[in-house]
């Protein structure tokens, strides 16, 4: 993907720099940004909460031009790049800080430094599975994810009675973690895909599926960085995540210290664990999901 938002020559008077007269008189910075985004969904939409505000970041750049004053142009461009980060649809991001009249002492037309900065958001993903060839589904899938993923840690796999739904055959379930450089939005599309590439039909709610992958987690609610979303199309963290144990055993031996925002409190998931009925939920076969199965 390489769809790109490009804002350039934001300019401002700021204070930075490493002599004195530069923090006491203050000169222009201008600064360039280039964003990855992916454009597709406003491209179809027409709609602003689709993409990014371009006015909104050309506001946060001023806002840190004009801020606390810094010795160098490499630590603003950093504060700017980790700023636009912040808004979850920007994937990867790039910026120029440009200081035309820095003391120089010779005759020069320009001085720039450049960085780029990628998201690595910590995630949490469920994989479900209870038609045709289970363990395999999830080993593929464990697979494929590394293209959307970091992948960090993989619980062991569950055999879980089904919940909800028609009746139906025993699912193998299991919770993976990792980070991430995609948005939630274009995370969501991939485990989509790879659903699909997995036979993945929609009929009946909770019908039996040859792989589901629920995005559970975005962010980390510790650190309040953890997306709350609230739309059709993904609400996170996912609903339903902190009352199901087909979920939460897994999650909590992939990773003993997880947390999870419930309710607006943030929770350990291993109390959670504790507080649902974890009937239904045994060890399946013996795999190491991020060793065996390539
Ligand atoms: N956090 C999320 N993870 C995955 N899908 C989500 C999430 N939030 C909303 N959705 C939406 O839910 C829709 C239904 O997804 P799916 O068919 O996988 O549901 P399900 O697995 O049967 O039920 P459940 O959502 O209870 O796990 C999808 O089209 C997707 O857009
Ligand atoms: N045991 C079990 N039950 C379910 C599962 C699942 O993955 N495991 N997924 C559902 C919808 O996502 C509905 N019910």
């Amino acid at each position: 993907m390489s769809d790109r938002i490009t804002l350039k020559g934001v300019s401002a008077t700021g204070h930075h720099g490493v002599l004195d007269f530069e923090k006491r008189d203050g000169q222009t910075f201008v600064v360039d940004v280039v964003m990855q985004v992916d454009l597709a969904p406003a491209g179809t939409s027409d709609d602003l909460t689709d993409t990014v505000n371009y006015a909104e970041v050309a506001g946060d750049i001023v806002e840190l031009i004009e801020g606390e004053p810094l010795d160098l142009i490499e630590a603003l461009g950093d504060r700017i790049a980790a700023k636009v980060l912040t808004r979850p649809l920007v994937e990867y991001v790039e910026v120029t800080v440009h200081k035309p009249q820095a003391p120089v002492g010779h005759p020069f037309t320009d001085v720039a430094v450049t960085v780029e900065r990628a998201r690595d958001t910590p995630v949490v993903v469920a994989i479900g599975s209870n038609l045709g060839e289970s363990l395999e589904t999830i080993q593929t899938a464990v697979s494929a994810l590394w293209l959307a993923l970091d992948l960090k840690s993989a619980s062991r796999v569950y055999e879980t009675t089904p919940v909800g739904g028609p009746a139906q055959g025993t699912y193998l379930n299991a919770v993976v973690t990792g980070t991430t450089s995609l948005s939630p939005q274009h995370l969501l599309r991939t485990l989509q895909d790879i659903e699909l590439d997995h036979g993945r039909e929609r009929k009946e709610r909770w019908g039996p599926r040859t792989l589901d992958l629920d995005l559970i987690q975005y962010g980390d609610p510790v650190f309040d960085t953890d997306v709350r979303l609230s739309t059709e199309a993904l609400t996170l963290p996912h609903p339903r995540a902190h009352e199901r144990a087909f979920v939460l055993v897994p999650w909590a031996d992939a990773d003993p210290e997880a947390t999870l925002r419930v309710d607006g409190t943030v929770r350990r998931v291993a109390d959670l664990v504790a507080e649902v009925s974890r009937e239904g939920v045994a060890l399946g076969p013996d795999v190491d999901l991020l060793e065996d199965g390539w």
